[in-house]
């Protein structure tokens, strides 16, 4: 009978480093409805560039393992990033490639393709098949393979070759291989056999109309390929080596997608094993964390024995070029690149005089004064500003308001300069400055139309000013300039959140407020909902001392902010769904500003809100 043996990797158990491609999907005109030009380009076979957000005439550069740009084939793809690692899975080891990125920048496209341009996954399964053609003439083993194929949806792992079957467990043997106890595992005997398999399962993939994908992909599909080595000869030695090819869902802003309802419950799923497979990646390529958080998302734990530890494995990051997808790719490429050299441009800063508009006129604005104020004043606490900030601000498509300015330089610096370190804090704070710079936009749109035609000067003044100090014969990445963009760039000056008078804290409060999907009670004052019982809910508040209460409220949003699962449960009323839930919401909005912020987590009403707090702080009181 046939012995299994477990597969070491010559002893050695250093955890080798997930290599990184990124891939830029070519320039689609109808992603680009203002004209405004790709806002990335590849530099050579490593390197790419992307428009710094904060001037619009500098960028920023970027190094990986490879980089692949509009023109590469399907083929140059797979020969370059997959290829090389195949030859392991014959050899008993394991491998995965997944491509990562944000939805509709080509993940599928890269790894299943069409027909006429077939992905990594048929050129990787047909090469399996040639590579173990190629071996069985000469050396004493016989080689068999199979396939299972299987998505995760919503955290759920369903059998795509047996549509239907139930939510199936993760488990892990005795020399920490995982399994999948119930997954169909079909023999294939040839491509074509293959093909005849997946083309069916493929279908039952699930996917769904998104506003930037026709048809998007709402799961990870993972391909196992199983390869099983036997020794003809006694003691019949048997190694097997797994190669999982992952397509995995996009990374989304649901503000952009316009999920809702169903979708948006995907997306916080899809978000959420994504940031987990951000942090095992992180840990595994700084070389520094002690335990691997595999077991915090299904997708991570089920590639546990194939990623990191003796397995080698390739992410191929695909971005897209056009400016809608900015803050998408500024992201992915910032995670991709974590433990890559970042380089940062350094440039020789020119101070451009840039008009802006005083802060009174902001708040005309909002307060529907109309735009009539003398357009040429100028705010004094502005203009003491560094002038390159201003010149940002207008060239950078007024990307954001000052505080949000600043706490973005913060944390590119913060990106740049703690390779090594755990960085789930930052990717936090990355979050959570989307969040605020996606409600700056939405709040710029709705100003859009009153908007007055400031100074050209502002982009104008200073776009030709600069050039990049990229050492490359390319000329300077520069977005177009559409009457559209003009007019935005002004905007970005009459945003009304650039109060400098205000405290970040207020400023935030300010957008809130004007938001439609955030519901706001100032911090202390919490209005319980109507209803005799809610009366009595909040009666209990007015008993107690001031500060104590304050202390108390600290202390719960201390937990809500940083504990953990377990941490999170003990608290009265959190289980470990609301747990989940909590820490999901966190991960995709960063912070909670205030307690009240948590009746925007799912299932948390007003009333059981007004309930949770009772009951936490009568406990935290012993009462
Ligand atoms: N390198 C490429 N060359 C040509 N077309 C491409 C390329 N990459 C992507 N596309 C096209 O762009 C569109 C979006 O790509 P795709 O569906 O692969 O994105 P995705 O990242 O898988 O999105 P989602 O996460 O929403 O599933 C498709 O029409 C695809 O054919």
């Amino acid at each position: 009978m046939a012995q299994r043996v477990a597969v070491a990797d010559g002893g050695n158990k250093k955890t080798t480093r997930v290599r990184v491609a990124v891939r830029l999907r070519p320039y689609m005109s109808k992603h680009d409805e203002k004209s405004e030009g790709p806002c990335v380009r590849g530099l050579d076979s490593q390197s790419l560039e992307i428009i710094n957000w904060r001037n619009a005439t500098e960028s920023v550069k970027y190094q990986f393992d490879s980089f692949h740009g509009e023109e590469t084939t399907q083929q140059e793809v797979f020969l370059t990033s997959v290829k090389p690692i195949l030859s392991h899975v014959l050899n008993g080891q394991n491998a995965s490639v997944f491509a990562y990125g944000p939805t509709g920048a080509g993940k599928t496209h890269t790894m299943l393709g069409s027909p006429e341009q077939p992905g990594v996954i048929p050129q990787a399964v047909r090469e399996v098949f040639h590579l173990v053609k190629g071996k069985k003439e000469d050396e004493g083993w016989d080689y068999s393979i199979g396939m299972s194929y299987l998505e995760i949806y919503n955290e759920k792992v369903l059998d795509l070759l047996s549509p239907g079957s139930q939510d199936l467990p993760i488990r892990e043997d005795k020399d920490k291989n995982i399994l999948i106890p119930g997954l169909t595992h079909t023999t294939i005997s040839s491509f074509s056999d293959f093909d005849k398999h997946f083309i069916p399962a493929s279908l039952n993939r699930t996917t769904a109309s998104t506003k930037l994908n026709q048809r998007s992909s709402r799961s990870h599909a993972i391909l196992l390929i199983k390869v099983v080595r036997t020794r003809r000869t006694f003691p019949h030695r048997q190694q097997t080596g797994k190669l999982y090819l992952v397509d995995l869902a996009g990374s989304e802003d649901n503000r952009r997608t316009g999920n809702q309802g169903i979708r948006l419950k995907e997306s916080g799923a899809i978000n959420l094993s994504l940031f987990t497979l951000s942090k095992v990646v992180d840990s595994l390529n700084s070389g520094t964390a002690i335990r691997v958080p595999y077991r915090d998302s299904k997708l991570t734990r089920l590639l546990q024995d194939s990623l990191g530890g003796s397995a080698h494995s390739v992410m191929i990051t695909n971005i897209a070029p056009e400016y809608k997808y900015y803050f998408d790719t500024f992201t992915a490429l910032n995670f991709a690149a974590k433990s890559k050299l970042i380089v940062n441009k350094p440039f020789t800063r020119e101070t451009v005089a840039v008009p802006m508009l005083p802060v009174k006129r902001a708040r005309d604005e909002l307060e529907g004064r109309g735009p009539d104020a003398d357009p040429q004043r100028k705010r004094p606490k502005e203009e003491k500003r560094s002038g390159q900030e201003d010149a940002s601000s207008a060239n950078c498509n007024s990307l954001a308001a000052p505080s949000v300015m600043d706490r973005l330089i913060a944390l590119e610096k913060l990106m740049m300069s703690c390779q090594g370190k755990d960085r789930s804090s930052v990717l936090n704070d990355v979050a959570q400055s989307r969040k605020e710079i996606q409600e700056l936009k939405e709040k710029q749109r709705e100003f859009e139309s009153k908007a007055l035609l400031l100074s050209r000067l502002a982009g104008e003044g200073s776009s030709g000013k600069h050039e990049s100090d990229f050492k490359n014969s390319t000329a300077p990445l520069q977005k177009k300039q559409s009457n559209t963009l003009r007019s935005i760039r002004q905007q970005a000056v009459v945003q009304p959140l650039q109060v400098s008078q205000l405290q970040p804290q207020q400023q935030l409060i300010t957008v809130k407020k004007q938001s439609v999907c955030v519901k706001k009670k100032p911090s202390n004052q919490f209005e319980p909902p109507d209803g005799k019982e809610n009366m009595s809910e909040s009666s209990w508040e007015s008993k107690l001392d001031n500060s104590v209460l304050e202390q108390s409220r600290k202390k719960i949003l201390h937990i809500l902010n940083s504990g953990s699962i377990k941490e999170l449960k003990g608290l009265q009323q959190i289980g470990d769904k609301k747990a989940k839930l909590i820490l999901g919401w966190r991960e995709l909005h960063g912070n909670f500003t205030e307690l009240e912020d948590l009746v925007r987590v799912e299932g948390m009403t007003e009333k059981r809100f007004s309930s949770f707090m009772k009951a936490n702080i009568l406990s935290a009181l012993g009462k």
